[in-house]
């Protein structure tokens, strides 16, 4: 059985991929100082309630925060007697191999987010991931990354808000009813919601300009489905994009092992 872990810069998504499809997933928050221990026991516990038996012997790590990575070894090694492989690692290969500027290290997740898409839908896209980040992965026709954009998230920005102004409260993203808002939190909601919403329409047609051919926009992340509410903004919206590129990577470094 394979465990994918999905390590981002607010969370940690664990996966479990039995070859045809995820049994479960899990998500904790991303703290480099949890011990292989903790993951462990916090993983079995929710395995079981979840009345999962089974035995790990792979695992497959994408990690935007290096400093995980040492205890997710230790995880596999101690516990699941296996050797990680580690996205952007150079013992791990990728389906295609990016083409950006030398000495570029490129997100592992925006890998992994390239390669699932590549697999699901072919070449000529534009992935929008909504997470810590917003980015925008670029997939050429061959399936390579080519290179892409990195907006702050929506949830930093709403944050930020609040942070560096005394009268702006902490609010939730959600659609408003109105551009207009007619108080505090309203304004702050629209600002977010139809800001991004726009943030989010200019990148992918300026993108497609920039390449001058159609290219579909796949999104993903947890607020996908709450901006596409705003305009039609992807062609698709799936949730398991990034354990699906892991699953596809790891398959990668099977047949050509
Ligand atoms: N309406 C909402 N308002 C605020 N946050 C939301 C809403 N819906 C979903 N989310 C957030 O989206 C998150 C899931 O998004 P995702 O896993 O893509 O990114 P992330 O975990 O925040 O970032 P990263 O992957 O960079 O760690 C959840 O943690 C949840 O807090
Ligand atoms: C942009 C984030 C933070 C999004 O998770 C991550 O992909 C990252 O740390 N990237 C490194 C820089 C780059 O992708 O060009
Ligand atoms: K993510």
């Amino acid at each position: 059985m394979l465990l994918c872990i999905d390590c981002g810069n607010t969370n940690t998504v664990f996966s479990l991929w039995d070859g045809t499809r995820f049994l479960g997933t899990w998500r904790t928050s991303t703290e480099w100082q949890r011990t292989a221990d903790q993951y462990f026991v916090w993983l079995t516990t929710l395995m079981r309630h979840n009345q999962l038996e089974v035995t790990i012997d792979e695992v497959i790590i994408s990690s935007t925060v290096p400093r995980v990575v040492f205890n997710l070894r230790v995880l596999s090694d101690r516990y699941f007697n296996c050797r990680p492989l580690v996205v952007g690692k150079p013992e791990c290969r990728l389906p295609v191999n990016p083409r950006v500027d030398e000495g570029t290290q490129v997100g592992p997740d925006r890998l992994v987010n390239t390669a699932g898409a590549f697999d699901r839908h072919g070449g000529n896209l534009v992935v929008v991931d909504f997470g810590t980040a917003t980015t925008f992965d670029v997939v050429d026709d061959d399936g390579a990354y080519v290179g892409g954009v990195i907006a702050p998230g929506v949830n930093l920005s709403l944050e930020a808000l609040h942070q560096a102004a005394a009268a702006l409260p902490h609010v939730d993203v959600t659609k408003p009813q109105r551009v207009i808002g007619t108080n505090t939190v309203a304004c702050m909601q629209s600002g977010i919601f139809w800001g991004y919403v726009g943030l989010v329409r200019g990148i992918c047609d300026r993108i497609r300009g920039e390449r001058d051919r159609d290219m579909r926009i796949v999104g993903t992340g947890g607020l996908a489905s709450l901006f596409a509410q705003g305009d039609v903004l992807f062609d698709r919206i799936e949730d398991d994009l990034t354990m699906h590129g892991l699953t596809v990577i790891h398959q990668h470094n099977k047949e050509t092992a």
